[in-house]
């Protein structure tokens, strides 16, 4: 990676254990990590090796027993409006409508400019029509989409996933995909992507970081330096996803 990029989260020698009985359980083991502006990291690694624990720590809704993170080169003490994360479980509220939920998270302006760009937001994930619905209405893909919205419409710098669309449905998985990198090119952010889709994380990442075993380190890094859409099925592709199993001790 330059180092003229800029540069918009540093991650510095995180170390991070937590009280199991007696003992101490270490999860993140030494940490290091820069991630340029606009940049789409994407992290996989063994189960339970301490992937979320190290992105609510990057995320701010964690503390490590040692080293810092940096934002924008200030360092980092909590959660910050600066960032939106999402995740598996969501957060769509079931007693507001759409159109309710994604001006939640919006303050100052009239209530007409926040309802037109809540509209905005719900139309550019497909949401067109729906926005007096409410969320038992939809459909999981659809929740998801709001979910989705919900984070962009307050223009977050940097979007925090933590495998955001595990539970859908495949086809629903793919489309998401897609959906995401289309917003992405329209409004650039930084991304952090778990997941434990390999795939999933060469069709969208600029890098795929592997973890360790918990307690966790990065293992192995893969520059992704192909232009979107990317075909999966290319060689370059199935071999980057084989030498990435394979580090994950799963490939032969
Ligand atoms: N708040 C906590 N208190 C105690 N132990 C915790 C806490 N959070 C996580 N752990 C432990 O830390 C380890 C790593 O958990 P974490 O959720 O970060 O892993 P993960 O890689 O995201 O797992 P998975 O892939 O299964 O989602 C686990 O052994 C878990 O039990």
């Amino acid at each position: 990676m330059g180092t003229d990029m800029n540069t918009k989260i540093v991650v510095d020698n995180i170390r991070k254990g937590f009280k199991s009985g007696k003992a101490q359980l270490p999860v993140v083991g030494g940490v290091g990590l820069t991630v340029a502006d606009g940049e789409f990291v994407a992290i996989v690694g063994p189960s339970g090796c301490g992937k979320s624990t190290l992105m609510k720590i990057i995320a701010g809704f964690e503390r490590p027993d040692e080293g810092e993170v940096r934002i924008d080169g200030a360092a980092r003490h909590g959660p910050s409006p600066k960032g939106i994360v999402i995740s598996q479980h969501g957060s769509v509220f079931p007693w507001l409508t759409v159109q309710q939920n994604l001006m939640f998270g919006l303050n100052g302006d009239g209530h007409g400019d926040k309802a037109a760009l809540a509209d905005h937001y719900a139309e550019m994930v497909g949401l067109k029509g729906f926005e007096n619905s409410y969320p038992h209405e939809l459909s999981g893909g659809m929740l998801k989409r709001v979910e989705l919205a919900r984070a962009f419409v307050v223009k977050p710098e940097i979007l925090y996933m933590d495998e955001p669309f595990s539970a859908l449905d495949a086809l629903m998985n793919l489309r998401m995909r897609t959906e995401l990198l289309r917003i992405l090119a329209e409004e650039r952010h930084t991304v952090l992507l778990i997941t434990h889709d390999v795939e999933e994380a060469l069709y969208m990442a600029d890098r795929v970081l592997v973890l360790s075993p918990r307690p966790t380190r990065i293992q192995a890094t893969f520059e992704v330096p192909h232009p979107h859409p990317r075909k999966l099925s290319r060689p370059e592709f199935q071999e980057m996803k084989e030498r990435i199993l394979r580090e994950l001790g799963v490939g032969e």
